[in-house]
């Protein structure tokens, strides 16, 4: 492990140079990893660590849409593709990688192929830190542990084609086999991880479940609402809007953020935006702080969980989940987005001169 100084406090974290993909090949020669659910996490998962060389098979239901794409994806049926039991019996390391809530229905079934010396493994500390709201206790004989990406499936697959890598956490619940330090640390190499740092499963879960609830994604799109109405109330036309909200945010100034950080883009900005946002930073901090501690409390007192249960169950959720998306999609905020997002030069490349009145 690598001791590295974040900002004044050391941590372990294991880098691709200390445990290089040939190693986690090694580790992982005579395993078969069964990715179980081929929704977000699932295909970018076993994509990568397939491309790394690893023995892995999907498990996924049939008749379903995203065996369908497992097909189209190239995993070919009866020989690395496989109803969900067949994948659960053929694998001695098991990705349990449903949806969080679904996790909870199919357990029994899990629970009876995880025989002494397999592995089982998850990408959230959900199932196993709230063992209490979803029954998921793994038996003792078996390895329990999870690499979890910090960003979506869908960006795993990406910066892995692009040669690059998200950062992963881990975390080992039980050691079995005595060697599950080295198998969990292969696998987050396998499926594409840049580097590893070492958490718990209720750590990992308290700050996911806060980050997605907050910054990432709830509280940043409560702010970009606020600011967008406010413009909008005020006579500001929808493209001013929407590009002094968002446009200008994710095409130049938060990749300026994340190639050398926050001071780096104010640098990059002028004096005159340097002063009014340096002075304006801290009633956003003080408006929002109270926020983000009702917000942890809720996640810590498991309420987050238990929402998310109870709503995640019920059999119509996706397409309630999909009415909210249909509203925020037909917003005037979000289609005035996407008329910006076309008009950006890599999107129209080609504006006719008639339509350039
Ligand atoms: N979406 C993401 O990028 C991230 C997800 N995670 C974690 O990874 C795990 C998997 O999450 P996602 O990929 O988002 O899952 P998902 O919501 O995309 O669902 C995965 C699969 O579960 C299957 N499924 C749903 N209900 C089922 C049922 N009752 N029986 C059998 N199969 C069922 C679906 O067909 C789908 O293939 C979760 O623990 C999640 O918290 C962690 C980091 C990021
Ligand atoms: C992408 C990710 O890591 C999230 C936001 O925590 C999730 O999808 O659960
Ligand atoms: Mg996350
Ligand atoms: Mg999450």
């Amino acid at each position: 492990m690598a001791l590295i100084n974040f900002g004044g406090v050391e941590e372990n974290v294991i880098t691709r140079d200390e445990f290089p993909l040939a190693k986690a090949q090694e580790v992982l020669a005579n395993e078969t990893v069964a990715i179980i659910g081929y929704g977000v996490q699932g295909p970018g998962q076993s994509l990568n660590l397939q491309d790394n060389g690893i023995k892995v098979i999907v498990g996924q239901r049939q008749e379903s849409k995203t065996w369908d794409k497992a097909i189209a994806d190239g995993w070919e049926p009866g020989i690395s593709l496989f109803p969900i039991e067949e994948a659960l019996e053929r694998a001695s390391i098991i990705c349990y990688l449903l949806s969080d809530a679904a996790q909870i229905q199919l357990w029994p079934v899990v629970k009876k192929h995880l025989t002494a010396g397999k592995m089982l493994y998850f990408s959230h500390g959900f199932g196993v830190a709230y063992a209490e709201k979803t029954g998921i206790i793994p038996p003792a004989d078996v390895d329990v542990a999870l690499v979890a990406p910090k960003g979506s499936g869908t960006s795993l697959r990406r910066l892995f084609l692009e040669g690059k890598g998200l950062n992963s956490s881990f975390a080992i619940h039980q050691d079995a086999t005595g060697k599950a330090k080295d198998r969990i640390v292969a696998l987050g190499i396998g499926v594409g991880s840049g580097y590893l740092f070492e958490t718990t499963f209720i750590k990992e879960v308290t700050s996911d479940l806060t980050g997605e609830r907050g910054t990432l994604m709830g509280a940043i799109q409560g702010l970009f609402m606020a600011q967008y109405e406010v413009l909008r109330a005020n006579g500001h036309s929808p493209s001013e809007a929407f590009n002094e909200t968002v446009e200008e945010a994710t095409q130049s100034l938060y990749p300026l953020v994340a190639e050398n950080g926050m001071d780096w883009m104010y640098a990059n900005c002028s004096t005159t935006a340097q002063r009014g946002a340096l002075d304006w930073k801290d009633k956003f901090h003080a408006a929002t702080k109270p926020v983000f501690e009702e917000l942890y409390a809720s996640v810590v007192a498991g309420t987050e969980a238990q929402r998310s249960i109870d709503s995640n169950s019920q059999t119509d959720y996706r397409e309630k989940l999909q009415e909210e998306l249909d509203e925020l999609h037909n917003s005037e905020m979000w289609r005035a987005g996407k008329a910006v997002r076309a008009l950006r030069p890599e999107n129209a490349p080609e504006i006719k001169e008639k339509e350039l009145v």
